[in-house]
Protein backbone atom coordinates (compact mmCIF):
# COMPACT_ATOMS: atom_id res chain seq x y z
CA UNK A 1 0.00 0.00 0.00
CA UNK A 2 1.49 3.32 -0.66
CA UNK A 3 2.57 5.50 1.71
CA UNK A 4 0.57 8.49 3.30
CA UNK A 5 1.19 11.33 1.34
CA UNK A 6 3.07 13.97 2.57
CA UNK A 7 2.33 17.53 2.57
CA UNK A 8 6.20 18.77 2.54
CA UNK A 9 9.26 16.66 3.02
CA UNK A 10 10.30 13.64 0.32
CA UNK A 11 10.10 10.10 1.16
CA UNK A 12 14.02 9.19 1.13
CA UNK A 13 15.28 7.34 -1.93
CA UNK A 14 18.41 6.43 -3.87
CA UNK A 15 20.51 9.01 -4.59
CA UNK A 16 20.64 9.57 -8.72
CA UNK A 17 23.95 10.59 -9.10
CA UNK A 18 25.48 7.35 -7.40
CA UNK A 19 23.19 5.19 -8.93
CA UNK A 20 23.79 6.82 -12.54
CA UNK A 21 27.59 6.20 -11.83
CA UNK A 22 26.94 2.31 -11.09
CA UNK A 23 24.13 2.05 -13.94
CA UNK A 24 25.96 3.64 -16.64
CA UNK A 25 29.54 2.15 -15.82
CA UNK A 26 27.72 -1.42 -16.24
CA UNK A 27 25.88 -0.94 -19.35
CA UNK A 28 26.06 -4.47 -20.49
CA UNK A 29 26.49 -6.18 -17.60
CA UNK A 30 26.17 -4.50 -14.52
CA UNK A 31 23.32 -2.80 -12.34
CA UNK A 32 19.89 -2.16 -14.29
CA UNK A 33 17.95 1.68 -14.05
CA UNK A 34 15.24 0.38 -11.55
CA UNK A 35 11.85 0.11 -13.03
CA UNK A 36 10.74 3.34 -10.65
CA UNK A 37 12.78 5.06 -12.69
CA UNK A 38 11.28 4.13 -16.63
CA UNK A 39 8.61 6.57 -16.64
CA UNK A 40 8.54 7.50 -20.32
CA UNK A 41 7.05 5.59 -23.06
CA UNK A 42 9.13 6.69 -26.69
CA UNK A 43 6.83 5.72 -28.93
CA UNK A 44 3.89 7.94 -28.08
CA UNK A 45 5.96 10.73 -27.58
CA UNK A 46 6.15 13.44 -29.84
CA UNK A 47 8.70 16.29 -29.63
CA UNK A 48 9.14 19.02 -31.35
CA UNK A 49 12.76 20.22 -32.22
CA UNK A 50 14.27 23.24 -30.20
CA UNK A 51 16.50 24.24 -33.61
CA UNK A 52 13.03 24.74 -35.60
CA UNK A 53 12.49 28.28 -35.78
CA UNK A 54 9.33 28.46 -36.97
CA UNK A 55 7.71 27.10 -34.02
CA UNK A 56 10.54 28.23 -31.79
CA UNK A 57 9.90 29.53 -27.66
CA UNK A 58 9.88 33.80 -28.39
CA UNK A 59 13.02 35.34 -27.78
CA UNK A 60 12.37 39.04 -25.60
CA UNK A 61 15.14 41.72 -25.41
CA UNK A 62 15.59 43.25 -21.92
CA UNK A 63 17.76 46.56 -24.59
CA UNK A 64 14.07 46.59 -26.48
CA UNK A 65 12.29 46.97 -23.48
CA UNK A 66 13.78 49.28 -22.06
CA UNK A 67 14.29 51.42 -25.22
CA UNK A 68 11.62 54.33 -25.44
CA UNK A 69 11.04 53.95 -29.08
CA UNK A 70 11.00 49.93 -29.16
CA UNK A 71 9.71 49.57 -25.78
CA UNK A 72 5.95 49.38 -26.35
CA UNK A 73 6.03 46.58 -29.49
CA UNK A 74 8.50 44.21 -27.37
CA UNK A 75 6.10 44.77 -24.01
CA UNK A 76 3.53 43.47 -26.29
CA UNK A 77 5.72 40.76 -27.91
CA UNK A 78 6.00 39.53 -23.97
CA UNK A 79 2.70 39.74 -22.89
CA UNK A 80 2.23 37.58 -26.28
CA UNK A 81 4.73 35.41 -25.18
CA UNK A 82 3.33 35.25 -21.17
CA UNK A 83 -0.17 33.73 -22.84
CA UNK A 84 0.40 31.70 -25.54
CA UNK A 85 3.91 30.01 -24.44
CA UNK A 86 4.10 30.52 -20.84
CA UNK A 87 7.94 30.80 -21.57
CA UNK A 88 10.35 32.92 -23.37
CA UNK A 89 14.13 33.35 -23.62
CA UNK A 90 16.10 36.46 -22.25
CA UNK A 91 18.78 37.95 -24.07
CA UNK A 92 20.48 41.48 -23.00
CA UNK A 93 19.65 40.93 -19.77
CA UNK A 94 22.40 42.98 -18.29
CA UNK A 95 23.13 40.51 -15.82
CA UNK A 96 27.30 40.91 -15.07
CA UNK A 97 28.82 37.44 -16.74
CA UNK A 98 31.23 37.53 -13.63
CA UNK A 99 28.43 36.77 -11.31
CA UNK A 100 26.80 33.92 -13.60
CA UNK A 101 30.15 32.42 -14.00
CA UNK A 102 31.06 32.59 -10.54
CA UNK A 103 27.41 30.53 -9.54
CA UNK A 104 27.69 28.12 -12.67
CA UNK A 105 31.50 27.09 -11.42
CA UNK A 106 30.34 26.92 -7.97
CA UNK A 107 27.18 25.04 -8.54
CA UNK A 108 29.40 22.57 -10.78
CA UNK A 109 31.99 22.10 -8.42
CA UNK A 110 29.73 21.25 -5.50
CA UNK A 111 27.99 18.28 -7.95
CA UNK A 112 31.89 17.27 -8.63
CA UNK A 113 32.40 16.07 -4.76
CA UNK A 114 32.20 13.00 -3.11
CA UNK A 115 28.55 12.07 -2.18
CA UNK A 116 29.65 12.02 1.85
CA UNK A 117 30.41 15.76 1.08
CA UNK A 118 27.00 16.84 -0.80
CA UNK A 119 25.42 14.95 2.10
CA UNK A 120 26.50 17.69 4.44
CA UNK A 121 23.66 20.03 3.30
CA UNK A 122 21.05 16.59 3.15
CA UNK A 123 17.40 17.39 3.10
CA UNK A 124 15.74 16.31 6.72
CA UNK A 125 12.33 14.42 6.79
CA UNK A 126 9.99 17.09 7.00
CA UNK A 127 11.51 20.06 4.90
CA UNK A 128 11.91 20.60 1.17
CA UNK A 129 15.18 22.58 1.48
CA UNK A 130 18.55 20.84 1.48
CA UNK A 131 19.83 18.43 -0.98
CA UNK A 132 18.31 15.65 -1.76
CA UNK A 133 14.81 14.89 -4.33
CA UNK A 134 11.64 16.77 -4.56
CA UNK A 135 7.93 15.99 -4.01
CA UNK A 136 8.52 11.64 -3.30
CA UNK A 137 5.18 11.08 -1.46
CA UNK A 138 4.21 7.56 -2.52
CA UNK A 139 6.39 4.05 -2.07
CA UNK A 140 4.68 3.46 -5.43
CA UNK A 141 5.42 6.73 -7.57
CA UNK A 142 7.90 6.69 -10.29
CA UNK A 143 10.86 8.92 -9.85
CA UNK A 144 12.86 11.17 -11.74
CA UNK A 145 16.27 10.20 -12.63
CA UNK A 146 17.93 13.54 -11.33
CA UNK A 147 18.89 15.23 -7.33
CA UNK A 148 18.43 18.30 -6.50
CA UNK A 149 19.81 20.94 -4.18
CA UNK A 150 16.35 23.82 -2.94
CA UNK A 151 17.61 26.87 -1.16
CA UNK A 152 15.09 29.13 0.51
CA UNK A 153 17.50 32.82 -0.54
CA UNK A 154 15.43 35.68 0.12
CA UNK A 155 14.56 37.19 2.74
CA UNK A 156 17.93 36.60 4.49
CA UNK A 157 16.35 36.21 7.37
CA UNK A 158 14.33 32.80 5.85
CA UNK A 159 17.75 31.29 4.97
CA UNK A 160 18.64 27.82 6.87
CA UNK A 161 22.16 27.80 6.67
CA UNK A 162 21.87 24.13 7.55
CA UNK A 163 21.31 23.32 4.17
CA UNK A 164 23.57 25.62 2.40
CA UNK A 165 27.16 24.31 1.30
CA UNK A 166 30.50 25.46 2.91
CA UNK A 167 32.23 23.46 -0.20
CA UNK A 168 33.34 24.81 -2.70
CA UNK A 169 34.38 27.86 -0.13
CA UNK A 170 32.85 30.96 -2.35
CA UNK A 171 29.54 28.87 -2.90
CA UNK A 172 27.42 31.02 -0.46
CA UNK A 173 28.30 34.68 -1.24
CA UNK A 174 28.28 33.32 -5.38
CA UNK A 175 24.47 32.83 -4.19
CA UNK A 176 23.97 35.20 -2.90
CA UNK A 177 25.36 38.09 -5.67
CA UNK A 178 23.58 35.62 -8.23
CA UNK A 179 20.46 35.44 -6.80
CA UNK A 180 19.93 38.78 -5.57
CA UNK A 181 20.60 40.25 -9.11
CA UNK A 182 18.28 38.01 -10.46
CA UNK A 183 15.66 39.46 -8.16
CA UNK A 184 15.72 42.64 -9.63
CA UNK A 185 15.47 41.12 -13.03
CA UNK A 186 12.52 39.40 -12.16
CA UNK A 187 11.02 42.73 -10.27
CA UNK A 188 11.42 44.53 -14.00
CA UNK A 189 10.10 41.58 -16.01
CA UNK A 190 7.24 42.01 -13.79
CA UNK A 191 6.61 45.50 -14.60
CA UNK A 192 7.26 45.23 -18.56
CA UNK A 193 4.65 42.36 -18.18
CA UNK A 194 1.78 44.46 -16.82
CA UNK A 195 2.39 47.05 -19.17
CA UNK A 196 2.41 44.69 -22.22
CA UNK A 197 -1.09 44.14 -20.61
CA UNK A 198 -1.83 47.94 -20.35
CA UNK A 199 -2.02 47.63 -16.79
CA UNK A 200 0.34 50.02 -13.86
CA UNK A 201 3.77 48.75 -14.61
CA UNK A 202 3.92 48.58 -10.59
CA UNK A 203 0.88 46.38 -10.28
CA UNK A 204 2.77 43.24 -10.21
CA UNK A 205 6.08 43.85 -9.03
CA UNK A 206 4.48 45.55 -6.26
CA UNK A 207 3.62 41.98 -5.03
CA UNK A 208 6.28 40.09 -5.62
CA UNK A 209 9.12 43.07 -4.22
CA UNK A 210 11.18 41.47 -1.36
CA UNK A 211 8.93 38.29 -1.07
CA UNK A 212 10.09 35.13 -1.56
CA UNK A 213 12.49 33.89 -3.75
CA UNK A 214 13.57 29.81 -3.75
CA UNK A 215 16.86 28.21 -5.65
CA UNK A 216 16.49 24.81 -7.08
CA UNK A 217 19.78 23.52 -8.54
CA UNK A 218 18.72 20.24 -10.17
CA UNK A 219 21.06 18.09 -11.15
CA UNK A 220 20.47 15.30 -14.18
CA UNK A 221 23.20 12.74 -14.64
CA UNK A 222 23.31 10.70 -17.96
CA UNK A 223 21.33 7.48 -18.50
CA UNK A 224 23.48 5.59 -21.03
CA UNK A 225 21.23 2.60 -20.88
CA UNK A 226 17.61 3.92 -21.34
CA UNK A 227 17.81 7.80 -21.96
CA UNK A 228 14.78 7.62 -23.94
CA UNK A 229 12.62 6.29 -21.08
CA UNK A 230 14.06 8.13 -17.94
CA UNK A 231 12.52 11.82 -17.43
CA UNK A 232 14.88 13.91 -15.25
CA UNK A 233 12.10 15.99 -13.87
CA UNK A 234 8.22 14.73 -14.20
CA UNK A 235 5.87 17.28 -15.75
CA UNK A 236 4.93 20.16 -13.45
CA UNK A 237 4.13 24.05 -13.53
CA UNK A 238 5.69 25.56 -11.09
CA UNK A 239 3.40 26.84 -7.80
CA UNK A 240 5.36 30.49 -7.89
CA UNK A 241 4.96 33.53 -9.97
CA UNK A 242 8.07 33.72 -12.07
CA UNK A 243 10.55 31.44 -12.34
CA UNK A 244 14.13 32.37 -13.75
CA UNK A 245 16.32 29.73 -15.12
CA UNK A 246 19.70 29.19 -16.25
CA UNK A 247 21.40 25.84 -17.43
CA UNK A 248 25.36 26.01 -16.70
CA UNK A 249 26.23 24.49 -19.99
CA UNK A 250 24.48 25.44 -23.09
CA UNK A 251 25.81 22.32 -25.24
CA UNK A 252 23.42 19.70 -23.31
CA UNK A 253 19.78 20.70 -23.91
CA UNK A 254 17.02 18.76 -21.49
CA UNK A 255 13.87 21.89 -21.33
CA UNK A 256 10.55 20.55 -23.26
CA UNK A 257 7.40 22.95 -22.71
CA UNK A 258 3.90 21.89 -23.71
CA UNK A 259 1.72 23.51 -25.83
CA UNK A 260 -1.44 22.80 -27.70
CA UNK A 261 -0.88 18.69 -26.86
CA UNK A 262 2.91 18.89 -27.96
CA UNK A 263 5.93 18.59 -26.67
CA UNK A 264 8.60 21.70 -28.07
CA UNK A 265 12.17 21.13 -27.04
CA UNK A 266 13.21 24.49 -25.92
CA UNK A 267 17.21 25.04 -27.52
CA UNK A 268 18.53 27.76 -24.96
CA UNK A 269 20.66 30.54 -26.36
CA UNK A 270 24.19 31.35 -25.23
CA UNK A 271 23.75 33.84 -22.43
CA UNK A 272 20.29 33.90 -22.42
CA UNK A 273 17.81 33.12 -19.29
CA UNK A 274 14.58 31.13 -19.66
CA UNK A 275 11.84 32.69 -18.14
CA UNK A 276 8.68 31.08 -17.19
CA UNK A 277 5.21 31.79 -16.04
CA UNK A 278 3.79 29.95 -12.96
CA UNK A 279 0.44 29.16 -11.28
CA UNK A 280 0.18 32.50 -9.23
CA UNK A 281 0.69 34.38 -12.40
CA UNK A 282 -1.98 32.86 -13.88
CA UNK A 283 -3.96 33.48 -11.37
CA UNK A 284 -3.34 36.96 -10.94
CA UNK A 285 -3.79 37.86 -14.32
CA UNK A 286 -6.84 36.29 -14.72
CA UNK A 287 -5.67 33.56 -17.48
CA UNK A 288 -3.81 36.49 -19.58
CA UNK A 289 -0.77 34.75 -18.45
CA UNK A 290 -0.87 30.92 -18.72
CA UNK A 291 1.33 28.83 -16.35
CA UNK A 292 2.25 25.57 -18.54
CA UNK A 293 3.31 22.55 -18.47
CA UNK A 294 7.61 21.72 -18.82
CA UNK A 295 9.78 18.91 -18.26
CA UNK A 296 12.90 17.74 -18.64
CA UNK A 297 14.82 15.01 -20.50
CA UNK A 298 18.03 13.33 -19.82
CA UNK A 299 21.27 12.89 -22.62
CA UNK A 300 22.30 9.08 -22.65
CA UNK A 301 26.44 10.38 -22.01
CA UNK A 302 25.99 13.85 -21.23
CA UNK A 303 25.25 14.99 -17.33
CA UNK A 304 22.68 18.58 -17.40
CA UNK A 305 22.49 21.18 -14.05
CA UNK A 306 19.79 23.96 -14.40
CA UNK A 307 19.20 26.56 -11.59
CA UNK A 308 15.98 27.76 -10.98
CA UNK A 309 14.83 31.02 -8.95
CA UNK A 310 11.53 30.56 -7.62
CA UNK A 311 9.87 34.18 -7.43
CA UNK A 312 7.01 34.16 -5.10
CA UNK A 313 4.03 36.97 -3.93
CA UNK A 314 3.43 37.80 -0.21
CA UNK A 315 2.76 34.72 1.63
CA UNK A 316 -0.23 35.64 3.84
CA UNK A 317 -2.46 36.88 0.74
CA UNK A 318 -5.43 36.01 -0.32
CA UNK A 319 -4.70 34.70 -3.45
CA UNK A 320 -7.20 35.58 -6.74
CA UNK A 321 -7.33 38.06 -9.67
CA UNK A 322 -6.07 41.27 -9.58
CA UNK A 323 -8.64 43.81 -10.16
CA UNK A 324 -6.14 45.56 -13.00
CA UNK A 325 -6.19 42.34 -14.30
CA UNK A 326 -9.60 41.79 -14.75
CA UNK A 327 -10.92 44.93 -17.04
CA UNK A 328 -14.36 43.37 -16.96
CA UNK A 329 -13.76 40.35 -17.16
CA UNK A 330 -15.40 37.69 -14.98
CA UNK A 331 -13.53 35.85 -12.72
CA UNK A 332 -11.96 32.65 -13.95
CA UNK A 333 -9.95 31.12 -10.64
CA UNK A 334 -11.34 31.27 -7.02
CA UNK A 335 -9.49 32.98 -4.75
CA UNK A 336 -8.18 30.91 -2.32
CA UNK A 337 -5.89 31.34 0.92
CA UNK A 338 -2.11 31.44 -0.19
CA UNK A 339 -1.05 28.45 1.87
CA UNK A 340 -3.97 26.38 1.26
CA UNK A 341 -2.91 26.60 -2.39
CA UNK A 342 0.48 25.71 -1.64
CA UNK A 343 -0.59 22.58 0.05
CA UNK A 344 -2.86 21.89 -2.70
CA UNK A 345 0.10 22.11 -4.88
CA UNK A 346 2.50 19.58 -2.93
CA UNK A 347 -0.30 17.06 -2.58
CA UNK A 348 -1.19 16.62 -5.91
CA UNK A 349 1.80 17.39 -7.18
CA UNK A 350 1.96 14.65 -9.39
CA UNK A 351 -1.49 15.12 -11.31
CA UNK A 352 -0.07 17.90 -13.77
CA UNK A 353 -2.00 21.22 -13.24
CA UNK A 354 -5.22 19.40 -11.87
CA UNK A 355 -4.02 21.52 -9.12
CA UNK A 356 -4.77 24.69 -11.09
CA UNK A 357 -7.62 23.50 -13.01
CA UNK A 358 -9.48 22.90 -9.45
CA UNK A 359 -9.78 26.53 -9.23
CA UNK A 360 -10.97 27.64 -12.51
CA UNK A 361 -14.47 28.88 -12.50
CA UNK A 362 -16.56 28.09 -14.66
CA UNK A 363 -17.29 30.37 -17.88
O1 LIG B 1 15.94 21.69 -15.73
C1 LIG B 1 15.08 22.28 -16.36
O2 LIG B 1 15.27 22.70 -17.50
C2 LIG B 1 13.72 22.51 -15.75
C3 LIG B 1 13.75 22.82 -14.28
C4 LIG B 1 12.38 23.08 -13.73
O3 LIG B 1 11.40 23.04 -14.41
C5 LIG B 1 12.21 23.37 -12.29
O4 LIG B 1 13.20 23.32 -11.53
O5 LIG B 1 11.05 23.65 -11.89
FE1 LIG C 1 9.67 23.94 -13.40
Amino acid sequence: MAEQARVVGSLPVANVQALAEACNAGVHDGQQVPERYLSKDPSTDEVVAGDDSACAIPVIDLHMLQDLQASEEECAKLASACHHWGFFQLINHGLPEEVIGNLVNDVEEFFKQPLEDKKESSQQADSLEGYGQAFVVSEDQKLDWADMLYLQVHPSKSRDLRFWPTRPASFRHSVDVYSSEARELAYRLLEFMAKGLGTDPMSLRGMFEGQTQGMRVNYYPPCRQQADRVLGLTPHSDACGLTLLLQTNNDVQGLQVKKDGRWFALHALEGAFIVNVGDILEIMSNGKFTSVEHRAVIHPTKERISVALFHHPCQNMVLGPLTEFMKGDKDRYRSTNYQDFLKQYFTSKLDGRKHLERLKLQQ
